[in-house]
């Protein structure tokens, strides 16, 4: 089969892929074995219907051939009848199987689907920061076709097409002799290794081409992700033009690519060529040497067009498995890699009881080993509101993440009612912690479905009360869709004050022991700043409440201010306390009281 394109990665194969892409699958195969027993039935039946099609021709050509005495009609007709039937047979059977074994494919696909999914929501959040979701989504999406066709043409094609070959050998062999049987496996074996050596050639030019692919993919995902930012810098023109690069890169690819699978598709219809035409001419010559009836010429032309089709298809199907595994081992790569952050065997639930957070002594750095934290000690018990101040990049944002436990401590531990957060289900523990974060993004839905993912199980009186928590049930009502407003890729539909105190209604909806509170007042006027700060306040009560504020005025209520510096706490007491202390609080207050009354 001419023409076709591979537009797989090619890289090296690891052995034991097959066997390990078997395991992967073998569920699916044995939970669906009728179905594949029945599919391979229609293999079977379709590839009988297609050995007879030679004999039946090869049968009525000699009948054609004696005249009309030596051959009843009636043979002649009934002869034309099983023609045909063998002919209907071969693709109704093989449509047969098609339809049967798709449902297996199917549900192989969904149930990879679900799992690649599945283990990338639970990666780290490295993975997630370094990761491009244009390259990462055309790696799985690759990967999962790769998997439906190795499936498909493994099972349906390699293995039935390499019995037929034998087959048409062996009849070949006993009806006419070793020089036909020779000239089939002569020419198979060559385009064997032609196509092997030619592909293997071809490797860099289908790399290449993925590359680019990937490349220019992840490029115009980013960029339109990014829509706002190009829009406030009007760099329209300069994203096209990165685009266009890329696009370029993959347009002279894609150029190679095909120049290169002229040559392999060249290379093998000249294979074809020379073999189908000594066969015909030894077929011919024994003909007009009277050792072979015009029957005979016919069945020998017709199992030549016969075992050719599916060897011009052979070699199409062996660079798209090629390619297939190695998209499915990129695919399986994903699955097998480690989250830096997991659950030990024997981890437990978080036991909540009074809800005292404990920061002890934690030292911590991300991966280019800068010290982010340093011996960072501070406890807020059960009902508290601690405050967490300091300039921007002194750490603030990374407490909260280990409280997350979205990273570990590198010394130290964060405890939660003493119990230390390693030794307990990452489930378990985010269940408890309710955030508001400082960049509330939101789903491209409705303002329900968004305030209701807090908690999907909530009913309606629940969804009432978040919203009268977070104060928007003015906002709400001066909707002319209400609840049912959507608000907009990433939320942005709705004011950044807009944003938070929905974030709120989501975190109030959670109903956790423990709130986060990461401010954005920073971005907010004064009067979307007090809603926000209300709608906060409200929910704090009763809660383990940490605040990771960045305008000092904002906490000053706070039962407990930390303040941290380069990583280290450097004070630590209530808003006066600290101001009598004339210390880095002091000056930080000093200095944002200056720049508020000079606005
Ligand atoms: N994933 C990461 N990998 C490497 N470095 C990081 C990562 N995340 C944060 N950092 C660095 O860690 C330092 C502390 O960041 P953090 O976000 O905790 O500061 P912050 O006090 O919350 O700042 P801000 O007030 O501006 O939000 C910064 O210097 C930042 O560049």
């Amino acid at each position: 089969m001419k023409g076709f394109d591979n537009t797989g990665s090619t890289e090296p194969l690891q052995p034991g892929l097959l066997g390990l892409i078997y395991r992967r699958l073998a569920p699916v195969l044995k939970e669906n074995r009728p179905r594949v027993l029945l599919a391979l039935l229609c293999l079977i039946a379709a590839k009988g219907g297609l050995l007879l099609i030679p004999f039946l021709l090869k049968a009525l050509v000699d009948g054609l051939d004696a005249g009309a005495e030596a051959t009843s009609l009636m043979l002649l007709l009934l002869l034309v009848v099983a023609y045909g039937a063998a002919r209907l047979a071969n693709t109704l059977f093989g449509e047969l199987r098609d339809t049967l074994f798709g449902r297996v494919t199917e549900r192989a696909m969904r149930r990879i689907g679900i799992q690649v999914f599945r283990h990338v929501h639970s990666l780290d959040l490295d993975f997630h920061l370094n990761r491009r979701t244009g390259g990462l989504a055309r790696d799985i999406e690759r990967g999962t076709s790769g998997i439906s066709f190795l499936l498909r043409f493994f099972i349906f094609n390699i293995a039935p097409t390499l019995f037929e070959i034998a087959m048409v050998t062996g009849i070949l062999l006993l009806s006419y002799g070793w020089p036909y049987a020779a000239i089939v496996l002569t020419s198979v074996t060559l385009y064997g290794l032609y196509s092997f050596r030619a592909t293997a050639w071809r490797t860099r030019f289908v790399r290449e081409v993925n590359e680019a692919d990937s490349s220019s993919n992840t490029r115009s995902v980013d960029s339109l992700l990014n829509y706002e930012t190009v829009k406030y810098f009007t760099n329209e023109e300069f994203e096209a033009e990165r685009y266009d690069e890329s696009l370029a890169t993959w347009e002279v690819a894609r150029r190679k690519n095909r120049l290169s699978l002229f040559a392999l598709n060249g290379g093998q219809a000249l294979i074809i060529a020379l073999s189908q035409t000594s066969m015909l001419a030894l077929a011919a010559w024994q003909v007009q040497s009277g050792d072979m009836s015009l029957g005979d010429f016919v069945l020998v032309n017709q199992f030549m067009l016969q075992l050719f089709m599916p060897l011009g298809f052979l070699g199409f199907v062996y660079r798209e498995i090629k390619s297939s595994l190695a998209n499915i081992e990129r695919l399986f790569a994903l699955l097998d890699r480690q989250p830096k952050v997991s659950d030990k065997s024997d981890a437990r639930d978080l036991e909540v009881n009074t809800s005292t957070l404990s920061f002890n002594a934690v030292g911590f750095s991300y991966d280019d080993s800068r010290p982010i934290l340093r011996d960072v000690s501070f406890s807020i018990m059960g009902g508290e509101k601690v405050a967490v101040v300091g300039a921007s990049g002194a750490g603030k944002s990374t407490l909260v993440k280990l409280l997350f436990r979205f990273y570990d401590p590198e010394s130290g531990s964060v405890t939660i009612d003493g119990q230390d957060l390693r030794d307990l289900s990452q489930r378990s523990v985010r269940r408890q912690i309710a955030i508001v974060p400082q960049d509330c993004v939101l789903f491209n839905d409705t303002l329900r479905e968004n305030i209701r993912y807090g908690n999907p199980e909530a009913d309606d009186d629940e969804l009432l009360k978040a919203i009268a928590t977070a104060h928007l049930e003015d906002f709400v009502a001066r909707l002319p869709k209400g609840l049912d407003t959507v608000v907009g890729e990433r939320g942005l539909k709705l004011s950044g004050g807009e944003r938070q105190r929905v974030g709120i209604a989501r975190a109030a909806i959670k109903d956790a022991p423990i709130l986060v509170f990461d401010e954005a007042t920073s971005s907010l006027d004064s009067r979307s700043e007090q809603a926000v700060l209300d709608a906060f306040s409200s929910m704090a009560q009763q809660h383990t409440t940490l605040v990771i504020a960045h305008r000092l005025s904002t906490v000053i209520d706070a039962d407990r201010i930390v303040v941290l510096h380069s990583g280290k706490v450097v004070e630590q007491g209530k808003h006066h306390d600290l101001l009598l202390e004339n210390g880095y609080y002091s000056q930080l207050w000093q200095a944002q009281q200056r720049r508020s009354e000079q606005d």
